[in-house]
C-alpha cells in the first residue's frame, strides 16, 4: 500500500526554540477563527513565522501555540487516561493560564475533534494509506485536531497544516514529515467531498451513511432512528445538533429566584419552556453570584422539565414525602427541593456513590432534603426506605447517556451496545424498588437522559409487568408547558435536543393504584 510513512523527511529542518507551548501574543483575540479578508489571521500565518533569528537567514522554529497544546493535552488525555474532556480541559485551561477567545479556541477544537472522531479517523485511515489505529497514539492525536481544522473550522488549510507539524514536532519528533504529507491529503478535500468518497451511498446504506456523515457510531443512529420513528429526516436533525456547542442552561430556583430578574443579573434570556429557565448568552457559568449563593444551578432546561413534571402532577391525599431514587450529583434534587420547600414537603435524596452523595448534599443546602448514601434498590430493607411511604418518587436511572452526547463528546465513542443489559437491568431493578417505594395512590416519574428504546419503553413495560406493584401509566404530557410542542401520541414523553433545544430527556409517569 501506498501512502505518507512516518520517517523523519529528509529537509525537515531543525527546531531552534525548543518545542514547548507557546503563549499567545496580545492580538490573539483576532485569531485564528477567520482568514479575513484574505489576510492569514495573525499568528496562524506570518509568512516566515515569527521572523528570522540572530544567526540571521533561518526563521526560528515556533513552538506549539498554547490554544492548540491545550487541546492536543486534552484529546490525549480523554484517549491516554479515559478522561472526561469536560473535567479534564477547563483543569488544562487554568493551568496553562488560557481565557477568553483562547480558551474558546482551545474548547472548539477539544470538543469538535472529539465529536468528530470517527469520521476524522476513517478520513485519516484513507490519506494515510493505513490503519488510524496504527498510527502511534501521540501523532494521531495530534493528526486528529489538524484533520478538525482543516476541515470544520475557518482556520485557513496552510495554518492547520503548520500548526499540527509543529505539534506532531512536540509529540513525535520522527513524524512530522508523516503528519506533512497526511495532512495535505486531508487539505485536498472539503468534509463534504470526504464523505462522498468514504461513506456508504444513502439509498443502500442510510444509517452507514448519516454515520459517517454525521460521525456517529452506527449503533446509536440506528439506536435514534428507530426512537423516531425511523424517519431519517428527523435523525439527520438530530445528529447535526449533537455536533454542536450546546448551550448553558440555569435553573432559577423556585422561591429563591425569578427567571426575568435572573436572566438580567446574567445576562442571559428566559428559557422557551421551563419556568425556570434562563438562557447563558455565552461563556461558562464560571463564578455567578446566583449559583454561588444556591439561588440557581446549572441544568439543562430537559431536566428541569421532568422534574418539574413530577411536583406538578396531580396527586389525591398527602403529598408531604418526596423521594429521589437516584440523586447524585444533585440537580433534580436541588429543583424538587426547592420545590419541596414552597410545599411543605420533604424530599428523601438517595445515592449509591459516596462521593456523588455529598455532591447532593451540596446542591441542596438550605432546602429540606435528606440525603441518604445507599442503594436504591433497598427499599423495604431498613428504616430510611419503607415501603408503601413516599407520596412522589423520582427515579432519574443510570443509562447510556445517549441524549446528551452534545456536552460529552467523547462518550458517543467510548459506550458500547454491550453497556446496555447491566444498564437495563439496574434500570429494572431501581424502578422496581420505586414502586414498592411509593404509597398506593401515589406516583412515580422514570426518568432517562437517553432516548434509546431498550432504556425507556422496555425499561419501563418490562418494569411494570414483573414488579407485581399495579400501575397504570399517566399521560405525562399535560404536565409540561401547555402549548409545548413535538410531544407525540403520549403517554410518555420524549424531549430531543433537534425539537426542543434540550437534552433527549424520557419521561414515563406511574401512578401506583
Ligand atoms: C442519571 S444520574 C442522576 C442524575 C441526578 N438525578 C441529577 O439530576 O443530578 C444516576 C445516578 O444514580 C446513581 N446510582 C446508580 N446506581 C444506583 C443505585 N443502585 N442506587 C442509588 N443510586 C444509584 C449514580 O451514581 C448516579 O449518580
Amino acid at each position: 500500500m501506498t501512502g505518507p510513512t512516518d520517517r523523519p523527511a529528509r529537509s525537515e529542518p531543525r527546531s531552534d526554540q525548543g518545542t514547548g507551548p507557546r503563549r499567545p501574543s496580545g492580538e490573539r483575540p483576532d485569531r485564528p477563527y477567520a482568514d479575513r479578508g484574505g489576510r492569514p489571521a495573525r499568528g496562524d500565518d506570518r509568512g516566515p513565522r515569527g521572523g528570522t533569528d540572530r544567526r540571521g537567514g533561518r526563521p526560528p522554529r515556533p513552538a506549539v501555540d498554547l490554544p492548540r497544546h491545550a487541546a492536543y493535552e486534552a484529546v490525549a488525555a480523554v484517549h491516554r487516561d479515559d478522561a472526561y474532556a469536560n473535567l479534564v480541559l477547563p483543569a488544562i485551561l487554568r493551568d496553562l493560564g488560557l481565557f477568553g477567545r483562547d480558551a474558546a479556541f482551545a474548547t472548539e477544537l477539544t470538543y469538535g475533534t472529539l465529536r468528530h472522531l470517527g469520521t476524522l479517523d476513517a478520513i485519516l485511515s484513507d490519506a494515510a494509506g493505513r490503519d488510524v489505529q496504527r498510527i502511534d497514539p501521540p501523532v494521531r492525536d495530534a493528526l486528529r485536531i489538524g484533520a478538525y481544522q482543516l476541515l470544520h473550522t475557518r482556520v485557513p488549510a496552510h495554518a492547520a497544516v503548520s500548526s499540527t507539524v509543529d505539534l506532531v514536532r512536540s509529540v513525535g519528533p520522527g513524524a512530522t514529515g508523516f503528519a506533512n504529507a497526511v495532512l495535505r491529503e486531508v487539505a485536498g478535500r472539503d468534509a463534504d467531498a470526504w464523505v462522498a468518497k468514504l461513506a456508504p451511498p444513502v439509498e443502500t446504506d442510510p444509517i452507514g451513511h448519516l454515520a459517517v456523515a454525521y460521525s456517529h457510531p452506527q449503533w446509536i443512529v440506528r439506536a435514534f432512528s428507530e426512537a423516531l420513528g425511523g424517519d431519517l429526516g428527523e435523525t439527520t436533525r438530530l445528529l447535526i445538533e449533537d455536533n454542536e456547542r450546546p448551550p448553558v442552561h440555569l435553573c432559577a430556583r423556585p422561591g429563591l429566584a425569578d427567571p426575568v430578574e435572573l436572566a438580567d443579573e446574567v445576562g442571559g434570556v428566559p428559557g422557551a419552556f421551563s419556568p425556570y429557565a434562563v438562557y447563558l448568552g455565552g461563556g461558562a457559568p464560571g463564578d455567578l453570584a446566583a449559583l454561588a449563593e444556591g439561588r440557581a444551578h446549572v441544568q439543562d432546561e430537559g431536566s428541569q422539565l421532568v422534574a418539574d413534571a413530577l411536583a406538578a402532577a396531580p396527586l389525591d391525599g398527602p403529598d408531604g414525602r418526596w423521594l429521589d431514587l437516584c440523586a447524585g450529583p444533585g440537580g433534580k434534587a436541588g429543583l424538587l427541593g426547592a420545590l419541596a420547600a414552597q410545599r411543605g414537603a420533604r424530599l428523601t435524596a438517595v445515592e449509591v456513590s459516596e462521593h456523588r452523595a455529598r455532591l447532593v448534599s451540596q446542591a441542596t443546602r438550605g432546602l429540606p432534603v435528606t440525603v441518604v448514601h445507599t442503594d436504591g434498590r433497598t427499599v423495604g430493607a431498613g428504616e430510611k426506605l419503607p415501603e408503601g411511604y413516599f407520596d412522589r418518587v423520582l427515579v432519574d436511572a443510570p443509562c447510556t447517556g445517549l441524549g446528551s452526547l452534545r456536552r460529552r463528546p467523547e462518550s458517543r465513542w467510548r459506550r458500547q451496545p454491550s453497556d446496555l443489559p447491566p444498564l437495563t437491568r439496574l434500570q429494572r431493578e431501581l424502578l422496581a424498588a420505586a414502586l414498592k417505594a411509593v404509597r398506593p395512590g401515589g406516583l412515580v416519574a422514570y426518568v432517562t437522559c437517553s432516548p434509546h428504546t431498550v432504556e425507556t419503553h422496555v425499561t419501563v413495560t418490562e418494569s411494570a409487568r414483573r414488579s407485581g406493584v399495579p400501575v397504570d401509566f399517566v399521560d405525562a404530557r399535560p404536565l409540561l408547558p401547555a402549548g409545548m410542542p413535538g410531544l407525540g401520541d403520549g403517554p410518555t414523553v420524549q424531549l430531543w435536543p433537534h425539537r426542543h433545544g434540550t437534552d433527549a430527556m424520557f419521561l414515563a409517569v406511574l401512578r401506583r393504584t
